[in-house]
């Protein structure tokens, strides 16, 4: 099953900057594990903004939910998920 999200980050200004860089690290690392297992597909920046829109591919939407509260940025978060079907024009096949 594939769902648009699109997170915005959050980090209040008088956040701890080490503690900060600990999550970041943390989530980069969260990410490419995601990312080389094929669960989180894309992901490109809001040009200008602390922000990305990705594509998930997970099995549920429990598995879903499970992957993105384990983001270490979750609670510094705000996201709309977008469920996503395959367009019946496209030439892809893997776009389901
Ligand atoms: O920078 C972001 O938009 C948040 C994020 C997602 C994966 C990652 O490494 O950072």
């Amino acid at each position: 099953m594939l769902f648009m999200v699109e997170m915005d980050v959050n980090i209040p200004l008088d956040f701890d900057a080490a503690e900060a860089a600990r999550i970041k690290a943390a989530e980069k690392a969260y990410f490419q594990t995601l990312q080389a297992a094929g669960t989180w597909r894309h992901i490109w920046r809001k040009v200008g903004l602390y922000s990305n829109v990705s594509i998930f591919d997970v099995e549920s939407n429990a598995a879903l939910h499970d992957t993105l509260m384990a983001l270490p940025l979750y609670p510094f978060m705000t996201m709309k998920i977008t469920p996503l079907c395959r367009h019946p024009s496209s030439i892809h096949e893997d776009d389901r």
